[in-house]
């Protein structure tokens, strides 16, 4: 059974139809791709499937749970996070700070609780931060205020914010748009990190091919609303209708 799946989704707008029946699987351990020209529906299908859009047609299904109806933080707690570029990064804590915040939410569900007198649940967020600090090459950055890292560094905070919430699935929307040479390759170590050591399952947004064809075991394309090709990145390279609508329909 696929971890994730959509049948025939579809979402309109007025008269438009910004996803036309999609349907896609992620299997467990995956690091699936989607591609496709600007408003050809990537967000859509992301907002969709994390709830915060309603669909207007079709299922979603997450380890064989339905998703329809379902809130954002009731899908979150299912374990399905995002990195996004629009993460809520508070300006003015620590990198440190930022990652515990995430995490004590998530544990908590709500910062309504008086969670420091939770001595074990402290504890496990305390360790979950060192370890994704770890991870992200932030340690030495710990203690820095986030509005003063290089936007390398701030756009890794976001996965960090995202590792806090502690998925199994996660989203990612571009996460080296931006970014230096040298920032993208550790992205994309990161990226091969959460794969290997995490278990984790990524679903990726991304505009470089590169990285898409680097990193990807499948990819989607979408155009306007529609998945045009599925497959690996030899196939997807080689596919006629991909060429067209979305690599310019150039041979390499
Ligand atoms: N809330 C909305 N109301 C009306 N139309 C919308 C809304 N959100 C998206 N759309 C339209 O739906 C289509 C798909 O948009 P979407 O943002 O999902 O595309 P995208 O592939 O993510 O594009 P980009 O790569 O530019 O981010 C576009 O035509 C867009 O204008």
């Amino acid at each position: 059974m696929p971890l994730l799946e959509t049948r025939n989704l579809t979402k309109t707008f007025g008269g438009l139809k910004a996803l036309d029946d999609v349907t896609v699987s992620v299997d467990q351990g995956e690091l699936v791709s989607l591609i496709g020209p600007n408003g050809a529906g990537k967000s859509t299908l992301i907002n969709t499937i994390t709830g915060m859009l309603e669909p207007t047609s079709g299922e979603i299904t997450y380890a064989g749970t339905d998703l329809i109806g379902l809130d954002p933080f009731e899908i979150a707690q299912l374990g399905v996070g995002r990195s996004f570029q629009t993460a809520s990064i508070f300006p003015e804590l620590t990198v440190r700070e930022n990652i515990q915040v995430a995490a004590f939410a998530t544990e908590h569900g709500s910062f309504t609780v008086n969670f420091l007198s939770r001595r074990d649940s402290y504890d496990a967020v305390r360790d979950r931060t060192d370890h994704i600090l770890e991870t992200i090459e932030l340690e030495d950055n710990a203690g820095a205020v986030a509005e003063s890292l290089p936007y390398g560094d701030k756009r890794r905070l976001e996965v960090a914010i995202g590792l806090a919430t502690d998925p199994d699935l996660m989203f990612m929307d571009e996460p080296t748009a931006g970014m230096s040479p040298g920032e993208t390759e550790m992205t994309v170590s990161l990226i091969r990190e959460l794969l290997a050591d995490w278990n984790m399952t990524i679903f990726l947004v991304e505009h470089d091919m590169d990285v898409i064809f680097d990193v990807s075991d499948r990819i989607f394309t979408l155009n306007d609303g529609a998945i045009i090709a599925k497959g690996t990145p030899d196939e997807i390279k080689s596919d006629p209708a991909v060429r067209e609508a979305y690599l310019g329909g150039e041979a390499e």
